[in-house]
């Protein structure tokens, strides 16, 4: 019997982001222009393009088994589904997108408490108007379609609850950051019928394992160098590595081989006291995967 997972691809900001990160994990995501329904060179699996919004919906529904959209609007709608793991991506970082409460850079307010009786546009309406139902502030809250920031230029509303990544929105616009409401990031979501099938679970967890072993190796390196055996206890206490280095001996030599992983910018400092402690052959290389 053939297995197919259909899963759901993001589009909009997190499109291009999810295809590379698919693309470092070992699976090729070709999307051609106009069409919603992406090739992925793995038999047992069907790509759909969906919007982050309705992602959770459609999973909940299993009109697809699994799918990738940000937290924030998995939990705007409530969705019942399974978040099988979090991953820390933005649309151009590594950093989460922040939900934040902004106004003109002018405004006197200091603190939500200030926006009694205002009017807030917002893509994410049903989670700004519990923020400020359960701080007891009545406002009035207005669906946004995009453009946010230029409403608050405007004075066509008095603040606004908006995404950010980088802040430069923000600051071309000349506003200002009142506070946070809510960090997101992409969750990898399952319906919870999909997640009971054996198979399917399976395919699932094999897909989150590799994205977040892809994510977790970048910035990364494996360092590789030989040392004489009176020196290894001190090469080894300074070298970090996700548990302790590796030692293995050289063939028929007193010498040792040592290996680590550490981060690509820990490198620079690291390699001159390597060299002084009487490290040699000191190999750095790249890696795609830690699991
Ligand atoms: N820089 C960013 N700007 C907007 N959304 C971002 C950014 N980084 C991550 N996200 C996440 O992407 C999702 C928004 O996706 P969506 O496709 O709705 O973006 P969008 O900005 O409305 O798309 P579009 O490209 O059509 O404007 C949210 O879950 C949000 O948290
Ligand atoms: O903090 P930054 O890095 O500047 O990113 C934030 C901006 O990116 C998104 O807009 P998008 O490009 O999706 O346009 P949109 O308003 O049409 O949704 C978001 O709505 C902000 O406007
Ligand atoms: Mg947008």
């Amino acid at each position: 019997m053939s297995h197919i997972l259909n899963f759901g691809i993001p589009k909009g900001s997190l499109e291009n982001a999810t295809v590379d990160l698919f693309k470092k994990a070992g699976w090729q995501i070709s999307i051609s222009s106009r069409s919603y329904f992406p090739g992925v060179d793995d038999a047992e699996m069907n790509c759909k393009l969906i919007r982050p919004q309705e992602m959770g919906r459609y999973v909940e529904r299993a009109t697809i088994d699994a799918g990738i959209a940000g937290r924030d609007w998995v939990r705007e709608n409530e969705a019942d589904v399974v978040e099988v793991c979090e991953m820390v991506y933005s649309k151009v970082s590594r950093r989460p997108a922040r939900w934040v409460l902004v106004v003109n850079g002018d405004s006197a307010v200091k603190g939500p408490e200030d926006l009694r009786g205002a009017t807030i546009s917002t893509e994410l309406v049903g989670f700004t108007k519990r923020y400020f139902a359960e701080r007891n502030i009545p406002v009035n809250v207005e669906f946004s379609w995009g453009a946010t920031e230029a409403k608050v230029v405007d004075g066509l509303c008095d603040a606004i609850v908006e995404v950010t990544e980088t802040g430069s929105t923000i600051k071309a616009n000349g506003l200002r950051i009142v506070c946070e409401l809510m960090e997101s990031v992409p969750v990898l979501l399952a319906n919870r019928a999909s997640w009971a099938d054996p198979w399917k679970r399976e395919k699932i967890e094999q897909i989150a394992t590799l994205l977040k072993s892809s994510l977790a190796a970048e910035g990364m390196v494996g360092l590789k160098m030989n040392a004489p055996a009176d020196k290894v206890e001190l090469i080894t206490r300074m070298l970090p590595s996700l548990k302790t280095p590796t030692v293995s001996h050289l063939y028929n030599s007193d010498w040792l081989s040592i290996e680590s992983i550490l981060s690509e910018k820990e490198v620079r400092q690291i390699v001159p006291e390597l060299i002084k402690l009487g490290a040699q052959g000191i190999i750095e290389y790249p890696l795609n995967k830690i699991i």
